[in-house]
């Protein structure tokens, strides 16, 4: 029996000139996986996120959403087929409402798609981040961490099925960093979205996921456990040195 995944990816690359940013990589994410990607700056991350997003168009390979090839479709196909993803940099709508920044999110996608159970309205959306309070509030009014998790009530906000977390933890506390771990997870179990996370707090992380791909100069070069991975001879040698081996434990 074969698995349909919810997003296969197929040789991607992406090419900016002669710089080779994603580097022929194949990836695939399974109806509620969460998934880490890691690795060092400049090793195509967010680029291969703009890529199954629809912001750019990849120059080789193929993305296939449930089933759909939407290779070099616009972003709101990509969203219309379940797909919504969170910016590094915070893009928040500043002078609207915090729920309306929720509430574009289903204007964006359509409003006329079938919304997962359990994704029924902005206020629990909100209060799934833990902003319900805010709800009222001007968007540009709320803290820099409050904009990263509005940030991802935005992306909710198109009723995904697909969640892509650009550095969402970027810029938080520790306390914040596990306490925004704590709900990716929470809006996996309980929404059953499927998450791929990129994040450079590697141990963090590393606790929360299931299965990490770490990309290096644009290539996937391990995709594995979090416990393969930071065994894998590669991986600590163009990324995590060796102290994660011994934090991973045994
Ligand atoms: N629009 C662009 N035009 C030209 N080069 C780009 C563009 N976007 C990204 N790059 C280059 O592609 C490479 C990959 O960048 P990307 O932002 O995907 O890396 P990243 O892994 O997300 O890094 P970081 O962890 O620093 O965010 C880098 O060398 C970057 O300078």
């Amino acid at each position: 029996m074969t698995t349909q995944h919810l997003l296969e990816v197929t040789d991607l690359s992406v090419r900016f000139g002669g710089l080779v940013a994603v580097d022929a990589v194949s990836a695939t994410l399974a109806a509620g996986e969460l998934v880490g990607i890691i690795g060092p700056n400049g090793a195509g991350k967010t680029t291969f996120f703009n890529a199954v997003s629809g912001v750019i168009a990849p120059s080789a390979g193929r993305i296939v959403v449930n089933g759909d090839e939407l290779t070099g479709r616009a972003p709101h196909h990509f969203a219309a087929h379940g797909i919504a993803r969170t910016f590094q940099t915070p893009r928040v709508f500043a002078d609207m409402r915090v729920i309306d920044n929720v509430r574009f999110g289903t204007q964006f996608a359509g409003r006329h798609r079938s919304a997962p159970a359990g994704l029924a309205t902005e206020q629990e959306i909100l209060a799934m981040l833990g902003l319900e309070a805010l709800a009222t509030q001007r968007a540009g009014d709320i803290t820099p961490s409050q904009q990263r998790l509005l940030e991802i009530g935005l992306a909710l906000g198109t009723r995904p099925r697909v969640l892509l977390l650009d550095e969402v933890a970027a810029g938080l506390t520790e306390a914040e960093v596990d306490a925004m771990a704590r709900r990716i997870r929470r809006l996996r179990d309980e929404w059953q979205l499927s998450v791929i996370w990129i994040e450079h707090a590697v141990s963090t992380l590393l606790r929360y996921v299931e299965r990490v791909m770490v990309l290096h100069q644009g290539r996937k070069i391990a995709d594995g456990t979090p416990s393969e991975v930071v065994r894998n001879a590669e991986v600590i040698e163009a990324y995590l040195g060796d102290e994660m081996v011994t934090e991973a434990g045994p």
